[in-house]
């Protein structure tokens, strides 16, 4: 779609040409910074925490502050869509969504700008929500201190839902997760004399079947879990056993509960493993998110909101086995995330996704309304 772009959408345009992977959104920054220092000013107060961005807006009669936040880095995806604004960073992509997202939250910003509410409202710009997580460090930092909000909202980009689409439910929306990097140590050799080597390529390939066994066989199946291996690095060559391997991985729950449960089956898997085949294996589980969980009370009166409305179709949606680091906002601070249809068969973090950027606009419409409406309550 390249017809008759708004402001906006030239934006997300211009951000999904510079994807940038977590803690280096160098580029992506300047770019957003740029356009805050074209707004008014005289309501802004801007802050930079490492490569995110904080803009409160001051109010006209400020009781409270409303945040609203948006994710910024990319991943590492070759591009293959037939978008003319393609990637210009080979190997990573913005499949997520995250471009729509920024300039969503640049929209709502700069309405904000031109017009405050009565109350304050803090924009945050979040670095690396795809790993290792900005969220965490970023509401420790001095940098939000002095500008924590009241009361938060998000939103994710939803293939399957047609533009002019708003998805959520109150409770949990959004899965606990955590990495998971298992690396494996054995005995390298001549691929003619596997009796003398130790395979640590037959070894992975055993563990990955074994692992698929935690949610079929150790999880009762009314509950929710997601055990996937997305890589697997090992040997250096065809006709070399190999010495190492390493698979990587994340897992999903839905309660920490069962996180604990999975984590405990890895282990004991992991273990007979070593013994199985004679190896040492470490297990890292990298970064953590706690699960989304959307203010039941927030999130029904946005939802009436949304209906009352009328610019969108309102959708009381599952939950979804996806993790966003925006879980550790809620934790804190009551709110609420929603998906926004953008419409396209390609599911996130696949190469081929092409979001539907006439999403955009009435997003940032329907935002800006909504905060207007509850600042004025
Ligand atoms: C919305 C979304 O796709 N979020 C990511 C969050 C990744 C968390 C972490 N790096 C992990 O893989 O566990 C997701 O994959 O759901």
């Amino acid at each position: 779609m390249t017809t008759q772009a708004s402001s906006f959408v030239e934006l997300r345009r211009q951000l999904h040409q510079i994807p940038e992977p977590g803690f280096q959104e160098f580029k992506t920054q300047a770019v957003l910074l740029e356009r805050i220092a074209a707004l008014p000013q005289e309501h802004l107060e801007v802050r930079t925490w490492r490569t995110g961005i904080l803009v409160r807006v001051k109010g006209t009669a400020p009781r409270r502050t409303f945040g609203y936040r948006a994710d910024m880095d990319a991943l590492p995806i070759e591009e293959n869509t037939s978008y003319p604004f393609r990637s210009q960073h080979p190997g990573y992509m913005h499949a997520c969504g995250h471009d729509l997202h920024m300039a969503i939250g640049m929209g709502v910003l700069s309405a904000f700008a031109k017009q405050p509410m009565s109350d304050d409202l803090v924009l945050v710009f979040q670095p690396a929500e795809e790993g290792p997580g900005g969220a965490l460090p970023m509401l420790g930092s001095q940098e939000l201190q002095g500008m924590m909000p009241d009361q938060m909202v998000a939103l994710h980009i939803a293939p399957e839902y047609p533009v002019g689409t708003i998805a959520t439910k109150p409770g949990i929306l959004f899965a606990n997760t955590s990495e998971l990097f298992i690396d494996l140590t054995g005995k390298g050799g001549h691929a003619a004399f596997p009796h003398q080597a130790n395979d640590m390529v037959v070894a992975a390939a055993q563990l990955v079947g074994q692992l698929q066994t935690i949610v079929a066989r150790n999880i009762n199946p009314l509950d929710s879990v997601v055990v996937t291996i997305g890589k697997i690095e090992g040997g250096t060559k065809q006709n070399i056993i190999a010495e190492k391997a390493r698979l990587e991985g994340t897992i999903r729950t839905m309660s920490i509960d069962t996180m604990r449960r999975v984590k405990a089956r890895i282990e004991a898997l992991v273990s007979g493993l070593e013994t199985a085949f004679d190896c040492k294996a470490s297990i890292d589980y990298g970064s953590n998110y706690c699960q989304v969980y959307n203010n039941p009370a927030v999130t029904e009166e946005f939802m009436n909101f949304v209906r009352t409305d009328g610019a969108m179709n309102l959708i009381e949606c599952t939950e979804a086995m996806t993790g966003e680091d925006f879980g550790y906002f809620l934790e804190r601070i009551p709110g609420f995330m929603f998906w926004l249809g953008v419409d396209t068969p390609y599911g996130l973090h696949h190469a081929s996704i092409e979001p539907n950027d006439q999403a955009v606009d009435p997003a940032i419409e329907v935002i800006v309304r909504y905060l207007r409406w509850k600042s004025a309550q």
